[in-house]
């Protein structure tokens, strides 16, 4: 028999929604919260969001777990029997197992409660244009702030029985970036009368990837990354306009700010030598996780120590370039975030990822434990 935690990730697989637009998502986890025993939990929703609260039986503290509840804009290609019934939208970074996972948390506490408080929130919009900022400033999360606060993120890389994390910075600082480029649309056969975007904009790309070879110290990576380019209507009509979308990730704050300037450069390099206009927008912009060193190392001591450590292999990896808005979270409340092995071999954000969901029983197991750890019974 399916764990229902592993049901409830199947059936949260099969609604994936743009971030403040979990409707259903949020709908779903209402139902599963209304038939968990009630007497120590306060449920609060926000927008798309829920935050729920956990009494604990002699509580000095309160602690956090977090898991975003937004999909991607990827049609599913995975032979999974349970695919996205949402054409278009797939949970491709793993939202649906991180959701599983809390309620799996929400469940455990709320059938044999821990000595401390604790807060489960599920938070929109972790894949743009970010959810975490504003919930933290929520009203509704005013009065239950955690003291710490724990966040998990599948890694297709490592085998389930893996976590791997490490102190200080895991997840890179990000800014999207959109580019809008005009210029003067026209005839196929008229190039001289017309000022062709296509050409303008395949030059910007072009020019940006010179940013991180030739401007950004190797010994402190950054990446620039166009991940979609729009252009033209037809293929005898010179485009007048075309508009490119990409991410920048950077480990350090001071390199996102020279990259900026760089991209600013080359657009007004475009601009004079095609006579064009370019505009930029940032978009959303999110902190780098930084996890809490002391509580990074505690965690993974306690890892290697308990009995934990028979069911669970502890990696300390190094740091990535994916971004989280869950580093809002860390810059305010300490804590630390992990990776959660789930093998497979398609990687985050692609329409074949399948993670194996054995994890989601063993992440439940290792928070829970870890949490009553920290707080006794
Ligand atoms: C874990 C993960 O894949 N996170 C996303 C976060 C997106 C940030 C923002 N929308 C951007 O594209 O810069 C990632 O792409 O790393």
């Amino acid at each position: 028999m399916l764990s229902p935690f592993v049901e409830l990730r199947r059936q949260l697989h099969q609604i994936p929604e743009p971030g403040f637009q979990e409707f259903k998502t949020q709908q779903l986890l209402m139902n599963v919260l209304a038939g968990l025993p009630q007497e120590r939990l306060t449920i609060r929703t926000w927008r798309t969001g829920i935050l729920v609260h956990i009494a604990g039986t002699n509580p000095t503290k309160r602690f956090g777990y977090r898991a975003d509840m937004d999909g991607l804009p990827i049609t599913e290609e995975t032979s999974l029997p349970f695919p996205s019934q949402h054409p278009g939208f797939m949970h491709a970074c793993g939202h649906d197992l991180h959701m599983s996972i809390g309620m799996g948390i929400v469940s455990h506490f709320a059938h044999e409660p821990m000595k401390d408080d604790l807060v489960v929130l599920f938070q929109p919009a972790e894949e743009g244009p970010g959810g975490a900022l504003p919930m933290l400033a929520a009203e509704e999360l005013q009065d239950w702030k955690p003291n710490q606060i724990v966040g998990l993120h599948i890694a297709p890389e490592y085998p389930v029985g893996t976590i791997a994390t490490k102190p200080e910075i895991l997840f890179a600082n990000t800014s999207e970036l959109f580019i809008d480029l005009l210029g003067k649309g026209g005839h196929a056969a008229y190039p001289h009368q017309a000022n062709d975007m296509i050409i303008a904009s395949t030059q910007m790309v072009g020019q940006l990837q010179t940013i991180v070879s030739r401007n950004v110290n190797p010994l402190d990576s950054a990446v620039v990354t166009i991940g979609k380019m729009e252009a033209g209507t037809k293929q005898n009509i010179i485009a007048e306009k075309a508009r490119l979308e990409g991410t920048i990730r950077t480990l350090s704050a001071d390199s996102m700010g020279k990259v900026k300037k760089r991209i600013e450069a080359i657009a007004a390099g475009i601009e004079a030598s095609f006579e064009c206009q370019v505009s930029i927008d940032y978009g959303s912009n999110y902190r780098q996780v930084y996890n809490d060193p002391a509580l990074t190392n505690e965690f993974m001591d306690w890892l290697r120590s308990s009995t934990i450590s028979e069911s669970v292999q502890l990696i300390e990896c190094t740091e990535a370039m994916t971004g989280e808005d869950f580093g809002y979270f860390l810059a305010e409340i300490p804590g630390f975030m992990f990776w959660l092995g789930v093998e497979t071999p398609h990687g985050l954000h692609h329409a074949k990822l399948e993670p194996d969901e054995r994890a989601i029983e063993l992440a439940i197991d290792t928070v829970t434990r870890y949490l009553l750890f920290k707080s006794g019974v």
